[in-house]
């Protein structure tokens, strides 16, 4: 075998650097056409395998090595002119070339989503990010990525969300596909993603949430009656609370299983782990490339593949019981088939995940604008004294028709919107044309930064300050232009729990300003929750420390 390839001479091709270099270009051209962040597993080991092939080839072949060190050395020259002209050859050709050079941004996004991540250490406050790069460029639009944009407009909004949509969501949603399928949120495909999403419709029409909302009262009741108890503390974890209370509302409504973290008034082991899964979102939103690399070799992986097989033991322990309330999932789940479909795994970390950190870090931020300002306070502690007042407890049902308690709601989740970053999409093949004229290529990955959009001056006046009257006719003139308010996306694939959400927030908001005066504690200012709120896409919101003075009801 050996004489055989000393013949035919592959060491010289080995060494041929123009070779190797036109190799480099050749896989540019490759990588450059098709999606690969998902097989970015291939890619690495193609590369290692072929280098160990080159290394054990010129050992055993070639007459003028004779070690594995200079083995080494002829493979290790070839692999560096290789991965040299690769890299050269992308750097260019991102900085100068791409379809993407005409938009402002910073030189280093251009170039990689590495620059991403320097911009999210150490805060990981990336929103924040996006709308100073907003202002440093003066521009609606600027280039986060090589192939990203953020654009931050109302009037792009139907082009990117709206119904008639000719995006679609891109890569970063099917990252764990090969796990567990897509839920009904990651789901790329327009056509599955309708037929699923019917059926989640159904789930949480007005006659299912009707259905729900009597287990929704009673976790709120008892969400109150546990801050009784630690009522004139000196100081109540109110974050935490609020935390238990939203996951025990998700466990319940979605497969009958309270998690009891309230009644415990202590973190789930399964929830730490969720929560500790999710911290490296920060970063991974980035580089997806990475994510598919963790989740296959499982290397940094382990919570959130422990999660996954919580979540799927969750669902065959609801498929054995018949509940005596409907949940989401006596929707979702075919009692005429034995089995339990894959993607429904992914649905049912789907609902833990989207329904419970989502409303529990708003309503934190809402708590946190209460004691910030405590006129507001009073303000909305007169709205809801003047409801069912002869009432010793509100229900979700008693709210539904308050619109300064929504004002107050909306302004948590307009100023702080649980989902800051937005949601990515991809342009179709063809580009499309803003209204503006401004002309996005296709195969674009854009996000629309809700949080930079809802604290902008033309499209709410007076953006930073919280008012909940803009929702009222008292000053609806503060808002200018409400398609910029979109805490829970817009279009096909917006939030479909938020009116659930919304009776969760109101009940609880309404129900702890009934309850309590409540106040930051003694020499605090709550600044730990700007400071340490994280975006891992949701929010891991910071932690919340606040005194609860019970009121005294004549
Ligand atoms: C303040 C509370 C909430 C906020 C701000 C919020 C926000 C969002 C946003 C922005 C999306 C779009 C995600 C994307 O396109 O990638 C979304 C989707 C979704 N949310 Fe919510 N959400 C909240 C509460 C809830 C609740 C309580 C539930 C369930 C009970 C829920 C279930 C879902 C589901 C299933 C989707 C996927 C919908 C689809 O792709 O068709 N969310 N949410």
């Amino acid at each position: 075998m050996s004489e055989f390839l000393r013949a035919t001479h592959w060491d010289e091709l080995i060494r041929s650097k123009p070779l190797a270099a036109a190799l480099g270009l050749f896989s540019h051209y490759v990588l450059n056409n098709g999606e690969w962040d998902n097989s970015s597993h291939l890619v690495l080991s193609s590369w290692v395998l072929t280098f160990a092939g080159l290394v054990a080839f010129e050992y055993a072949a070639d007459p003028r090595v004779t070690s594995i060190l200079g083995a080494l050395q002829v493979a290790g020259t070839a692999a560096a002119v290789y991965l040299g002209t690769l890299i050269a050859s992308i750097l260019v050709y991102r900085a100068f070339f791409h379809r993407l050079r005409k938009f402002p941004g910073p030189f280093g996004a251009r170039l990689s989503k590495l620059y991403s991540i320097s911009r999210v250490t150490p805060k990981c406050q990336y929103y924040t990010e996006i709308e100073g790069m907003h202002k440093e460029y003066k521009s609606d639009i600027v280039r986060t990525g090589p192939r990203e944009l953020s654009v931050a407009s109302a009037d792009a909004i139907p082009l990117i969300h709206g119904p008639m949509t000719k995006c679609t969501k891109s890569v970063w949603y099917s990252g764990s596909y090969f796990l567990e399928g897509s839920s009904v949120h990651t789901s790329r495909s327009k056509q599955d993603h309708r037929e699923r999403r019917k059926i989640w419709e159904r789930a949480f029409n007005a006659k299912a949430l009707r259905e729900y909302e009597p287990r929704l009262n009673r976790h709120a009741y008892a969400l109150i009656e546990r801050l009784k108890e630690h009522a004139n503390e000196p100081s109540v974890r109110i974050s935490n609370w609020i935390n238990y209370y939203s996951f025990d509302v998700m466990g319940d409504i979605g497969f009958s299983r309270s998690f009891g973290m309230v009644e415990k008034g202590q973190e789930d082991d399964q929830i730490k782990k969720l929560h500790q899964s999710m911290a490296p979102m920060s970063y991974l939103t980035h580089i997806t490339w990475v994510e598919a690399i963790m989740l296959r070799t499982g290397f940094g992986a382990k919570d959130i593949l422990d999660f996954m097989n919580w979540g799927s033991n969750v669902l065959r322990e609801r498929k054995k019981i018949t509940p005596a309330e409907n949940d989401v999932f006596g929707w979702l789940l075919d009692p005429n088939d034995e089995d339990i479909p894959r993607h429904l795994n992914a649905d049912a970390r789907l609902l833990v995940i989207a329904g419970s950190d989502t409303t529990a870090a708003t309503l934190t931020w809402l708590v946190y604008e209460l004691c910030k300002d405590p006129a507001l306070q009073a303000r909305v502690r007169k709205v809801v004294d003047e409801i069912k007042p002869e009432k010793a407890f509100l229900y979700a049902d008693d709210l539904a028709d308050c619109p300064y308690l929504d004002g107050v709601v909306n302004e948590a989740m307009r100023l702080h919107p649980s989902v800051p970053g937005g949601v990515s999409r991809e342009t179709p093949r063809e580009g499309l044309t803003l209204p503006d004229q401004t002309y996005i290529p296709g195969e674009t990955l854009i996000w629309m930064p809700i949080y930079t959009m809802q604290r902008d001056a033309r499209y709410f006046r007076d953006p930073l300050k919280f008012m909940p009257e803009r929702w009222t006719d008292e000053a609806s003139d503060y808002i200018i232009d409400k398609r910029a308010f979109m805490p829970f996306s817009t279009g096909v694939y917006n939030c479909v729990g938020q009116k659930l959400a919304m009776m969760e927030m109101r009940s609880v908001t309404a129900n702890l300003v009934r309850a309590f005066e409540i106040s930051f504690v003694e020499g605090d200012d709550g600044s730990s929750v700007p400071r340490d709120t994280k975006d891992v896409f949701t929010t891991n919101v910071g932690s919340l420390d606040v005194r609860l003075t019970p009121r005294r009801r004549d």
